[in-house]
């Protein structure tokens, strides 16, 4: 399906609306155009210290209302209800339209918007679309279709043996990665085709690479998850914030369940070799999961890429090489970087899958709205996104437990840098060492780890994220440590790991 171009949209490019009102608006979006906007950054946060005083999360701001009153729209591929009442805060995002509506908008927004392209196909979502249409899920009906013809041939002859989705060895759905220049709208791509994915009933896998941002998960993270229901527009991270999960407790909306692995540093090249081997993980776990469902299996992966600018250097390429290769990729998308793309294409122009593919290089128009996050706004989302996970949100208070417990008793491991410990010609090398008692580690939040403290430290740092914990207090005289747990559940003999990022943001006292 290509969505038809229809002209007479008009010239009139990002005309701002009036902005800080507070009064009830109607919107009114012609076909293919956006409503962009910018909600007030959370409150609250710079001036009370939410580990100490709680209380203070309570306090969130109310936010803009938008309601969809007739059309369609979207956020990111998931459909807005009719007349529903949504609620954004500490959001920049747009509602697309591709057939035309009109929103009521109620309350302000520090910047909005209407984004109305010359013609349709001046909207990158065309572009979007048909690759979702024409690429992607023409490639999940082919492989549903075979299975189901699989298994009718099968039908009473034994049982599934292998352990394995019957799908047998036909190779599974698409496997499309995203990547580009920064802040070109690489992870609302992977919303976006995961949520018209969903929306025609299949289940993806969503996988991101991007320890910055963390997908279903805290910032220093790579993780994957199956997105089968459909996503929380609400979410600020639109379905890939960290309230989607169950570890932080009940939910109003489906949670997912996250394959999580602990990064601790903020770019890739801060570390290449752990990224990866935690890569390496990471695809290995979601090939399990390929081959465990059949809907999975028929519905691919989408692969969420760090941003690369310009044209990549050797360890540029061996890193976008090292996704392709453990992800088994067939389908490169390049944003808005044409020297990135000209390289994977010369790189891979020669290349099949283990399924005997061919590796295509797509370059598709970036999202123009996309806005470059100023570092004051992706520290408020990456503090957001912390306090979040421990405390709920306006929607949700959750009420985390605060456990003091002798130093002791905690299996507390601190990375090293990269400089310290790596030599790629010794294996065993320490990655990860004790970590002595120290007023450093207040405020910082640790990952609970899969594993054993009697684990050698190269088991523990490849092993998977169970959740995290937050300092609170550190009493070295007395050899005491006060921490936010999110569970119940006591930690047992798992190790912690005391990353090297996001550094703890707290340096006011409550
Ligand atoms: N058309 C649009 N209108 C308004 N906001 C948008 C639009 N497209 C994307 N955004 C917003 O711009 C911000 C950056 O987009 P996004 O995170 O998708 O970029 P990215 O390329 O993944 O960034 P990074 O390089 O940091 O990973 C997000 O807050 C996103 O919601």
């Amino acid at each position: 399906m290509s969505i038809p171009g229809i002209p007479g949209l008009g010239q009139i490019n990002a005309q701002p609306t009036p902005s800080t009102t507070s009064t009830t608006r109607t919107i009114t979006l012609d076909p293919g155009s956006e409503w962009r906007f910018v909600t007030a950054k959370a409150t609250s946060s710079s001036s009370t210290n939410f580990l100490t005083n709680p209380s203070s999360t309570s306090s969130s701001s109310s936010g803009v209302k938008v309601k969809l009153l007739s059309g369609s729209a979207e956020r990111d591929g998931t459909s807005l209800a009719l007349n529903k009442v949504y609620t954004f805060s500490r959001t920049k995002s747009k509602i697309f339209t591709w057939e035309g509506c009109s929103l009521e908008v109620t309350g302000s927004c520090v910047n909005e918007s209407v984004y109305r392209p010359a013609t349709m196909e001046d909207s990158c979502m065309v572009g979007w679309v048909n690759l979702h249409m024409l690429i992607l899920q023409e490639q999940r009906e082919r492989v549903s279709q075979s299975l189901k013809n699989h298994h009718h041939h099968h039908h009473g002859h034994h049982k599934r043996s292998d352990g394995a989705g019957a799908g047998g060895s036909g190779p599974p759905g698409p496997r499309v990665m995203i990547c580009g220049a920064p802040n070109t709208g690489k992870t609302t791509m992977a919303r976006t085709l995961a949520g018209y994915a969903t929306r025609q009933g299949g289940q993806p896998l969503v996988a991101s690479l991007d320890p910055r941002e963390g997908l279903l998960s805290l910032p220093g993270t790579i993780s994957a998850a199956v997105f089968g229901t459909l996503m929380d527009i609400e979410d600020p991270r639109g379905g890939f914030g960290v309230r989607n999960t169950p570890s932080s407790g009940p939910s109003m909306v489906p949670v997912k369940l996250p394959v999580v692995y602990y990064f601790g540093r903020e770019k890739v090249v801060d570390d290449v070799p752990l990224w990866k081997d935690l890569t390496r993980k990471l695809a290995s776990s979601v090939r399990a999961k390929l081959k465990e469902v059949d809907e999975v299996r028929a519905s691919g992966v989408i692969l969420d890429m760090p941003g690369w600018e310009g044209r990549p250097d050797a360890v540029g390429l061996e890193v976008m090489e090292c996704a392709v290769r453990e992800f088994a990729i067939n389908t490169i998308v390049v944003l808005d970087n044409w020297e990135l793309e000209q390289e994977l294409h010369n790189k891979f122009l020669q290349e099949k899958t283990p399924f005997g593919e061919a590796i295509s290089v797509l370059r598709l128009d970036k999202s123009n709205g996309a806005v470059p996050r100023d570092p004051a706004w992706s520290k408020t989302e990456m503090e957001a996104a912390i306090k979040e996970y421990f405390f709920g949100d306006a929607k949700q208070t959750l009420s985390p437990m605060t456990l003091s417990v002798s130093y002791d008793e905690l299996g507390i491991f601190r990375a090293l840098d990269e400089s310290e410990s790596y030599d790629p010609e010794d294996s065993s090398q320490q990655v990860l060492e004790p970590a002595e008692i120290s007023s450093e580690l207040r405020y910082w939040t640790l990952a609970i780890i899969d594993a054993s403290v009697n684990d050698p430290p190269e088991t523990i740092r490849l092993a998977p994220v169970l959740g995290f914990i937050a300092i609170a207090d550190v009493d070295e005289d007395r050899r005491r440590l006060k921490f936010l747990s999110p569970v119940m559940e006591q930690l047992g003999n798992r190790p912690l790991i005391w990353g090297k990022w996001p550094e703890p943001y707290l340096n006011l006292l409550g």
